[in-house]
């Protein structure tokens, strides 16, 4: 099979802007050669396929409509294509477009050679610093992209995230972010008459997205979030709390924990912006510079 990554799949309206083409071309499954199945989730499964005029590769996410809308999440699939279909960003995955027939909806996404990052972290227990601060550079600078748009992602964990060719990482799951500009609008109409802390809190709701980085951070380098708890509850409790404790295994340097002090806090309007993060000691000495981790 001939594999690029490089192209996006062959656009029907030449001379459009990108984000217009992906939603005017109109895909069928003749479009397309499956192969392997990749997953399956909850809605459905992703195959491997190949896109038969440009023979690019891709993944195809096959969900069923009976099931989304049992479980009502057709709102937050319309959502989650209308927002990824407009982000551009290397450590982003593409949504290039989606179709529909009777039973299922198709969404072609971009394909992710290496798979899930959760498998990795499983299998290795924990990251070195290196890969950890590598990781975390890539995130903070796909989430200052999404930020700039006004799209939060609210759920930025290991589960969420699959691995390039390259071994680049790419956030993939964009079902519970929002487009803040949008919500603003419907509900307020216009921008023009918000007060100063109104406009502000569009940044204020983005730190949700420097809290689940930092608890990620952690997570990559002591290889359990820093809440755990048996009891949902405890859970509950070490969170309000920011009951943040470091362990002594593995061993992990000062600077890590200081980033990850920085960034668990409790005010979301102290948190360690994202920007601030990337010139960061930690980061500064640890990230590899082409933002790609080969191991
Ligand atoms: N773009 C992709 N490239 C490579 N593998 C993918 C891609 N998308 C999904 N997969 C694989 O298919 C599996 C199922 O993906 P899917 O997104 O449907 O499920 P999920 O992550 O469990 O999400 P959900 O809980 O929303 O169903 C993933 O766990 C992953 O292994």
């Amino acid at each position: 099979m001939a594999i690029s990554t490089e192209t996006p799949p062959q656009q029907q309206h030449k001379g459009s802007s990108e984000g217009a083409a992906v939603d005017q071309k109109r895909w069928t499954l003749n479009d397309f050669d499956i192969g392997k199945p990749l997953g399956r989730g909850k809605f459905g499964h992703v195959y491997l396929a190949r896109e038969k005029r440009s023979n690019h590769i891709v993944a195809l996410k096959v969900l069923f409509k009976n099931q989304l809308k049992q479980s009502q999440v057709e709102h937050q699939l319309r959502r989650e294509v209308e927002i990824q279909s407009h982000l551009r960003h290397p450590n982003i995955l593409r949504l290039y477009g989606y179709f529909y027939d009777q039973k299922r909806v198709y969404l072609i996404l971009e394909y992710a050679a290496k798979g899930e990052l959760y498998k990795e972290l499983q299998k290795c227990k924990y990251f070195s610093e290196r890969r950890a601060a590598t990781y975390v550079a890539s995130l903070a600078r796909a989430l200052i992209y999404c930020h700039g748009k006004h799209v939060i992602h609210r759920d930025i964990k290991p589960e969420n995230l699959l691995v390039g060719a390259q071994g680049e990482l790419k956030i993939a799951d964009f079902g519970w972010s929002v487009h803040t500009f949008n919500r603003r609008r419907t509900m307020c109409g216009t921008l023009d008459y918000l007060p100063p802390e109104m406009v502000e809190s569009v940044e204020h709701d983005a730190n949700v997205d420097i809290w689940s980085l930092g608890i990620l951070c952690y997570e990559f380098l002591y290889g359990v979030p820093p809440f755990e708890a048996k009891e949902h509850s405890d859970t509950y409790r070490r969170i309000v709390q920011v009951d943040l404790k470091f362990p002594s295994r593995p061993v992990v340097s000062s600077a890590a924990k200081d980033l990850i002090t920085q960034m668990l806090v409790k005010d979301s309007s102290q948190r360690l912006p994202l920007k601030k993060l990337l010139e960061h000691p930690w980061i500064v000495q640890n990230a590899e510079p082409s933002g790609v981790y080969r191991g």
